[in-house]
């Protein structure tokens, strides 16, 4: 295996220092290390961060593969300078059975690119009749820890309470997609003032915050962990904010868009910005950014959702809820976050890689960058400024809101124990 020596990278909490990795993992930090026959990569001027942990991509294989694949998924989470996503269930077949999760877990293994850990859905066929095999999926290859019926809710309460009470014995966690169906038929946008004038359907704040409630109500008295999908609003993280007063094991999750992007995009009726859960209000993203700044929201998850052009481009009304963002998500994270003073790079390290990995119960991710650790890790450039293109994506999808827009940062390298996945800003496959 090859050796790397990164000359003058910042890890984080110091100075400028010289990483050496060997046999895939970190062997020393320190000042002038030297290393016979390592590949030297100078990084001056790089900050050197955990591997990104991603608990929310769809990676649509199977199924979707015009969509996406896992391997071109992966690709895009490695330029993003991830090391590790969790594979969302809502798959054809969906992901319900022991034989898809290791199906999705094997593509991972086979691109080599990222960690894939599959999600494993709550309910067959995400129904929200029956559990599915929830014990199966988790004694499979695949070890599944995560299990969501995302792109719907757990709406029926006693399947939801049995669920916790299920992954409650193998320390698993369900992640909710927090959407009361009663409350969001036919519902296009954000309910509020702008939907009533566009004359589009509203989703209103509370068909989120109804099932939130319940939900860590329910986790209290299971004593279960639950995980809350991309909180969207100001009312969700009072919610949490209490659930976590109240000593209830809830963690949850807030996308990159959500913490940049606004209702105000609908005024374009441009279907690129049609997501689910909708762009909220100024006041809500700023209370998304308090929230995930004082660590009431515990991590940014993307929500990676890549459609084909004839799902995307279309009429509003008709067009699929969901937008790209492994490739930007950092970026954003800087600009939201970093720029504005609400997170140091420790901050972002906690809330992008070390947090995301205790949920998921993940081994050898999320790990401070220290000797003897996994060289789970990337370099990025603060300084530069890139403008988002999306036919240059890695992405077989096309579906982002940031095309045009100049972001922070650039991921430079990304390790996937102690290989690289991406050098000078390039996929290395
Ligand atoms: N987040 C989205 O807008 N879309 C998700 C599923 C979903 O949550 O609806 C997708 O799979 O496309």
């Amino acid at each position: 295996m090859t050796s790397y020596l990164i000359k003058g990278a910042k890890p984080l909490g110091g100075g400028p220092a010289d990483v050496l990795i060997t046999d895939g993992r970190i062997a020393a930090i320190g000042d002038s290390l030297s290393a016979t026959g390592a590949e030297v990569i100078e990084a001056g001027g790089l900050i050197a961060l955990p591997g990104l942990v991603d608990l929310h991509t769809h990676l649509r294989e199977p199924g979707r593969e015009d969509a996406e694949t896992v391997e071109t998924g992966s690709r895009a989470a490695a330029l993003g300078g991830f090391t590790a996503v969790h594979a969302m269930a809502n798959t054809d077949p969906v992901a319900d059975t022991a034989g898809v999760v290791e199906q999705v877990w094997r593509l991972g293994g086979q691109a080599g690119l990222v960690d894939v850990v599959p999600v494993g859905a709550v309910t067959v066929g995400l129904a929200g009749e029956r559990l599915a095999e929830l014990g199966a999926m988790a004694d499979s290859a695949a070890r599944v820890r995560v299990f969501s019926d995302d792109g719907h809710c757990v709406s029926d309460p006693a399947l939801m309470r049995r669920a916790l009470e299920y992954v409650k014995a193998f320390d698993g966690v369900v992640a909710q997609h927090a959407e009361e169906p009663r409350l969001t038929a036919g519902a296009q946008m954000h309910e509020g003032d702008r939907s009533a004038r566009l004359g589009l359907t509203g989703w209103p704040a509370a068909a989120e915050e109804a099932i939130i409630a319940r939900d860590v109500l329910l986790a209290g008295h299971v004593g279960a962990r639950l995980h809350v999908c991309h909180v969207s609003t100001a009312g969700s993280v009072e919610l949490l904010r209490w659930a976590k007063s109240r000593g209830v094991q809830v963690t949850a999750e807030v996308t990159p868009h959500h913490l940049l992007l606004t209702d105000a995009c609908a005024e374009s009726y441009d279907p690129v910005f049609k997501v689910n859960p909708p762009l909220r209000t100024d006041e809500d993203v700023a209370a998304l950014r308090r929230g995930l700044a004082d660590g009431t929201i515990d991590a940014v998850a993307t929500d990676h959702a890549p459609h084909a052009v004839e799902d995307k481009e279309s009429e509003w009304a008709q067009a699929r809820p969901g937008m790209l963002g492994l490739e930007q998500a950092l970026a954003v994270v800087v600009e939201t976050m970093v720029e504005t003073g609400l997170l140091d790079w420790q901050g972002v390290a906690d809330r992008m890689s070390m947090r995301p990995a205790a949920i998921g119960r993940l081994a050898g991710h999320g790990r401070p960058l220290a000797p003897g650790e996994p060289a789970n890790l990337l370099l990025l450039d603060p300084a530069a400024r890139v403008t988002v293109d999306p036919a240059a994506l890695a992405s077989r999808s096309r579906n982002s809101p940031y095309a045009g827009r100049e972001l922070p940062g650039r991921v430079v390298a990304t390790f996937l124990r102690g290989t690289p996945t991406v050098l000078d800003g390039k996929a290395v496959r």
